[in-house]
C-alpha cells in the first residue's frame, strides 16, 4: 500500500473537520475523492501534505509513519502537491514555476528530463516558457501547477480540483493527461467535485460528505450507484 489512511479527524479550532476518515491507494492507481462543497476534500489533502496537523489517527506512506512528519520532508518522500487554487508565483516565469518544484533535488539529469516531460504532457508551457506565470490563462496555470507537482518527482502526485474554473474541453484535456501520468507510473490522489470526469478517470473512489467517507468502491461502481448519480451526477 503505497498509502494508508486510519481514522484520521482533523479539527480547525473547535470544528472537527474530518471525523475519521480511512483511506488507502495502492502503487498505480488513480483514486478519486469526490464530494460537495465543504465536505472537507482540501483539508483531507492537506493532512496528506502535512500543511494542517491531525487531532487523531494516522498516515502511512511508502511504509513509513508521516502523520507527524513536516511537510517538506514529505515532499522530499514522494509526496507531490498540485494545490487548489494553482498557486502558481505569478511574477516568475513559467520555466523558473518548474524549476522551483525540483528545489529540493539535486540530480541535475533527472530534472532535465523531467523538466522534458513536463513540456511533452504540457507544449503550452514550452511555448510559455518565458512568459510570467501570473499572466497565463487559468487552464495554463492548472497545466503549470500539476507540472510544478510533477517536477518533485512524486511516488504519489496529488491533486486537489484540477478542473476548477476550467472550460469543458480542457477539463477533458486535463482528465486525458492525468491518465497520462498515471500511465507513466504516477500514483494519483485526485480529489474533484467533476464527479463524473473522476470517477470515469479513477480506478477506484470515495465519497466525502460533512467530513466523513460514505461511500467507497471502483469508479465504474460509483458512476452506476444510484445515490451516487443523484447527488452527484446530476441524473437521478
Ligand atoms: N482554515 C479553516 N478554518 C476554519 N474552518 C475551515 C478552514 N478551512 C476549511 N474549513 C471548514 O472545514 C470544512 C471542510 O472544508 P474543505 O475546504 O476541506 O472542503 P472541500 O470539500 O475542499 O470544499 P471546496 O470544494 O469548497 O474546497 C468546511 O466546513 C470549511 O468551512
Amino acid at each position: 500500500m503505497l498509502l494508508e489512511i486510519k481514522d484520521l479527524t482533523l479539527e480547525y479550532g473547535r470544528i472537527e473537520a474530518l471525523h475519521g476518515i480511512s483511506l488507502e491507494v495502492e502503487q498505480g492507481e488513480i483514486v478519486a475523492l469526490i464530494g460537495a462543497n465543504g465536505a472537507g476534500k482540501t483539508t483531507t489533502m492537506r493532512a496528506i501534505s502535512g500543511l494542517r496537523p491531525v487531532a487523531k489517527g494516522s498516515i502511512v506512506f511508502d511504509g513509513q509513519d508521516i502523520t507527524k512528519l513536516r511537510a517538506d520532508k514529505r515532499v522530499i518522500l514522494g509526496v507531490g502537491q498540485s494545490p487548489e487554487g494553482r498557486g502558481v508565483f505569478p511574477g516568475m516565469s513559467v520555466m523558473e514555476n518548474l524549476e522551483i518544484g525540483a528545489y529540493t533535488r539535486r540530480d541535475k539529469a533527472g530534472i532535465a528530463e523531467d523538466l522534458e516531460r513536463c513540456f511533452a504532457l504540457f507544449p503550452r508551457l514550452l511555448e510559455r516558457r518565458k512568459q510570467a506565470g501570473g499572466t497565463l490563462s487559468g487552464g495554463e496555470q492548472q497545466m503549470l501547477a500539476v507540472g510544478r507537482a510533477l517536477m518533485t518527482r512524486p511516488k504519489l502526485l496529488l491533486l486537489d480540483e484540477p478542473s476548477m474554473g476550467l472550460a469543458p474541453m480542457l477539463i477533458q484535456q486535463i482528465f486525458e493527461i492525468i491518465t497520462e501520468i498515471n500511465s507513466q507510473g504516477t500514483t494519483v490522489l485526485v480529489v474533484e467535485q467533476n464527479a463524473q470526469q473522476a470517477l470515469s478517470r479513477a480506478h477506484r473512489a470515495y465519497v466525502l460528505e460533512t467530513g466523513s467517507i460514505v461511500k467507497s468502491g471502483t469508479g465504474q461502481e460509483l458512476l452506476n450507484d444510484p445515490s451516487v448519480k443523484d447527488a452527484y451526477l446530476g441524473v437521478a
